[in-house]
């Protein structure tokens, strides 16, 4: 048995900068992985089989078992490798579900990633890694940077990459109010898709300076989302009452983070917000480092 994590992706930032002929936004987004996230177990066997559980898994009961992304990120690489030669047995896929499903935190486009990275060792396949890549974006434009899972910056429609390495880690609280939210309808939404770009990074070496520079970004995707989704109000509102530094959606939404001082203020903020929303989906994570 073999297991890949597949760790939540947080946009700190996201600016929409324009929109491609055919309909899909150009971004420009800082995104972070945190050490909160689904995990794939992956096995050979007889026939393939896809076993889903976890306190998240009935977010995907209705799921069809062929639409989800682990089946689908499956098939997609034993295509690749059959027309390499490579052949691809019969695994059995587990995914145990962590995260909630759309929630903007990429939790089926992480899971995708892992399952790419667990079948490529399991199946003995090493694709280069622009084959990799242009699998993973055929799966979705959050998959790529999944993929990288280490802090970046992505442009185009997500699947252009820089890697940055920021000297420290974030703590942070991440806040869903179980209301699952549909990716194009939010950038549907949206009044302008001509928004300015991403200011010069800010220093990567101290927290403090890349909170303030962090300050003068923003999540465009974040005004329409709570047009659609009041509870997001209500999720910012509660962070900024918390004692956060900084507060924000992440992604399309509903699911919003905010960074704190340290571990203890971020666990401290999570417990007080839970009590207040029991049934909110409300944890304290970390930013898995660079290295
Ligand atoms: C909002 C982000 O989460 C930021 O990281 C991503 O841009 C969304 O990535 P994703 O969920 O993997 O998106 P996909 O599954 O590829 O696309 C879902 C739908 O979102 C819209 N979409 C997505 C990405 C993008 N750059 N522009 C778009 O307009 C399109 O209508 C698309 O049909
Ligand atoms: N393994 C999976 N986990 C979550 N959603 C999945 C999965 N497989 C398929 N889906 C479908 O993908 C849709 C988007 O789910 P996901 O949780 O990835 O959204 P998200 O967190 O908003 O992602 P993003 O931030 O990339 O837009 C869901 O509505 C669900 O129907």
């Amino acid at each position: 048995m073999l297991t890949a994590e597949a760790p939540a992706k947080v946009n700190l930032a996201l600016h929409v900068t324009g929109q491609r002929a055919d309909g899909y936004h150009l971004i420009e987004s800082l995104v972070v992985f945190t050490d909160l996230g689904d995990r794939v177990s992956v096995e050979l066997c007889d026939r393939d089989g896809f076993d889903l559980d976890g306190p998240e898994a009935a977010g995907l009961s209705n799921e069809d078992a062929h639409t989800n992304l682990v089946v689908r990120a499956r098939d997609a690489l034993r295509a690749a490798a059959l027309r390499d030669g490579i052949d691809a047995a019969a695994v059995r896929i587990r995914l145990d579900k962590r995260l909630p499903v759309a929630s903007g935190i990429g939790g089926g486009s992480a899971d995708a990633a892992a399952t790419l990275k667990a079948l490529c060792r399991v199946w003995k396949f090493a694709p280069t890694p622009e084959t990799l890549s242009a699998i993973a974006l055929s799966l979705g434009a959050d998959v790529p940077m999944c993929l990288h899972g280490k802090p970046l910056i992505a442009r185009g429609i997500g699947e252009r990459l820089e890697p940055v390495a920021p000297d420290f880690g974030l703590d942070m609280v991440i806040v869903n109010p179980r209301v699952g939210v549909s990716t194009p309808a939010v950038f549907s939404k949206l009044e302008r898709r001509d928004n300015a770009a991403l200011p010069a990074p800010g220093s990567l070496a101290d927290r403090d300076g890349f909170i303030d520079w962090l300050a003068q970004t923003r999540n465009d995707l974040q005004a329409p989302a709570m047009r659609l989704v009041p509870d997001i109000s209500v999720c910012l509102a509660m962070l900024a009452d918390s004692g956060t530094l900084l507060a924000r959606m992440s992604g399309s939404g509903a699911t919003c983070f905010g960074l704190y001082a340290s571990a203890e203020a971020a666990e401290a903020a999570a417990q007080h917000m839970r009590a207040a929303r029991p049934g909110w989906f409300i944890e304290a994570t970390r930013t898995l480092s660079p290295g």
